[in-house]
């Protein structure tokens, strides 16, 4: 999988019931750019008959099923698995390691739990636990990094809590760093601060100072509200990244540049993803009752309290589309559109799309198809290597061969190709679609092949305008009116 890169990271924190598979893949499409699962305790992977790692062909999914019930403790996406740190709870380095191993070819990442407050884990020696007991807590973390994160090209981190004084943390740190680690998380509260008590980062600055001596990359946590803060606190004190734990809980949008959905909008696309993903029902309806808190009526609310099944999930949704209709409050659901692009070369096309900018304006204007038209002889692989990053941006990529050419544009809500290519041009003009047109000009523009032709004389343009301007310049001249800062 390859080591992470850590560094100008903002991150789905670790959460046990929320960070399910369907809210990792939400963070990610909304714009999280690494992802902490619930922390799982060594003895549920290896104690009494051990896991058992199945494919699951139906959903695209590795399963990590503990027998004999097949109870499944853990689903990996292949969309994720390399933005995935799997966080494990353990008070023994022998156990941590046969745990870790099971799942260290499936994921990007592994955390050792080292903040956990609660009764069993600190009684069992683990979370907050390893605190009070340093050589323990040391002893794991060698064994992690020699047994697990070196033949398995895994990187190991841990997320711990302050001590009680500066003194003290940043003499655990400096111990800490010496292990081989490659990341650590600091929650900015001390063990028997609650989470209602504001997050302490009055010395943060030395903690960041500290490990970068090391080499070791450092994540702050605690307070976080989303997206923004997250940018300026990674800013403020160097930091490599944050985890933002109770936001996402609320609205796992908080991760949008945009701003967040609403929470309705939300609750849409957390249901629609949990169905995909068949996450566990029991799940689903904790983070979705989560999710409506305050955003739904209270009987639409009681509804999905009370929901047996999917079924009952979608009624409740039904009911409150109907209760909307008949109070004349405007609820319309966002509206998914497509895009086809059509012209030229697909790999340079994709190359000029692949970009944050681009993807996050794409998605702010609600295109959350985009279809690119592959002319005989190119590669498939750009599309594969490509669809992920889309992917990340809640933008669904799909090539266009010549035979489907005619039945996309058909779908697309807007296509942009070249009057040049006059087949193209013409399905396009015959379809009743918006059209926008690039001129070879502006298509030199996104092949970068403007100098040759300033230098050959073919260019009269006056203005430099990147291909992006020239997009979303057109796109907005059009019906389409929403934009998003850079
Ligand atoms: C519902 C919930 C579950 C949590 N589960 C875990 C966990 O599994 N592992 C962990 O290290 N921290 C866990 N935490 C703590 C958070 O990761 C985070 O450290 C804490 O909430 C502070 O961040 P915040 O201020 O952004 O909420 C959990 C927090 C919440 C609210």
């Amino acid at each position: 999988m390859g080591l992470l890169n850590y560094s100008n990271k903002i991150c789905l924190a670790p959460m046990v019931r929320i960070g399910e598979l369907p809210t990792r893949l939400l963070a990610l499409r909304y714009g999280a750019n690494l992802v902490w699962g619930p922390e799982i305790v060594d003895k549920a992977l290896v104690g009494g008959s051990l896991v058992q790692r199945i494919v699951n062909d139906r959903v695209n999914c590795i399963d990590f099923v503990k027998p004999p019930t097949n109870k499944v403790l853990f689903r990996v996406h292949p969309l994720e698995a390399n933005r995935l740190v799997f966080q494990l709870g353990s008070a023994s380095p022998d156990l941590a390691v046969q745990a870790a191993k099971l799942v260290a070819d499936d994921v990007a990442g592994i955390d050792l739990n080292c903040g956990c407050p609660k009764h069993f884990s600190v009684h069992a020696g683990m979370g907050a636990g390893l605190l009070k007991e340093p050589d323990r807590l040391i002893s794991i973390l060698q064994a992690l990094v020699k047994e697990v994160g070196i033949p398995h090209n895994v990187s190991i981190s841990c997320k711990i809590r302050l001590l009680e004084t500066k003194e003290k943390t940043l003499a655990l740190i400096e111990r800490l760093c010496s292990t081989g680690i490659r990341a650590i998380t600091i929650h900015c509260r001390t063990t028997p601060m609650r989470n209602t008590e504001p997050a302490h980062r009055e010395y943060l600055q030395d903690i960041v100072d500290l490990c970068k001596k090391y080499n070791v990359a450092v994540l702050a946590n605690g307070d976080v509200s989303g997206y923004e803060e997250g940018k300026k606190l990674i800013e403020k004190y160097g930091l490599d990244g944050v985890l933002i734990a109770r936001a996402a809980e609320k609205n796992v949008s908080c991760f949008r540049a945009e701003g967040p959905l609403s929470n309705r909008d939300l609750a849409l696309d957390y249901l629609k993803m949990a169905l995909e993903v068949e996450n566990n029902f029991g799940n689903t309806k904790y983070c979705l009752t989560q999710i409506m808190q305050g955003a739904f009526r209270k009987d639409v609310r009681q509804a999905a309290q009370c929901a047996k099944s999917y079924d009952d999930l979608k009624n409740a949704f039904a009911m409150d589309q109907k209760h909307s209709d008949a109070s004349g409050v405007i609820y319309a659901p966002k509206r998914e559109k497509s895009i086809m692009f059509a012209f030229g070369s697909s790999s340079k096309l994709l190359k000029a799309l692949s970009n944050e900018a681009t993807l996050k304006q794409l998605a702010a204007f609600s295109f959350t198809k985009v279809f690119v038209y592959k002319p005989e002889g190119e590669k498939s692989e750009d599309f594969t290597d490509c669809s992920e990053k889309f992917k990340s941006h809640g933008v669904n990529l799909a090539s266009v061969s010549s035979d489907d050419l005619a039945l996309k544009i058909d779908q697309a809500d807007l296509i942009i190709c070249s009057k040049e290519e006059q087949s193209i041009s013409f399905e396009a003009s015959s379809s009743h679609k918006q059209i926008l047109y690039f001129t070879s000009s502006e298509l030199a523009s996104l092949y970068n092949e403007r100098e040759e032709l300033n230098k050959a004389g073919n260019y009269l343009g006056s203005q430099t305008e990147s291909f992006y301007d020239i997009l979303f310049n057109k796109i907005k001249g059009t019906n389409t009116k929403k934009e998003v800062t850079i």
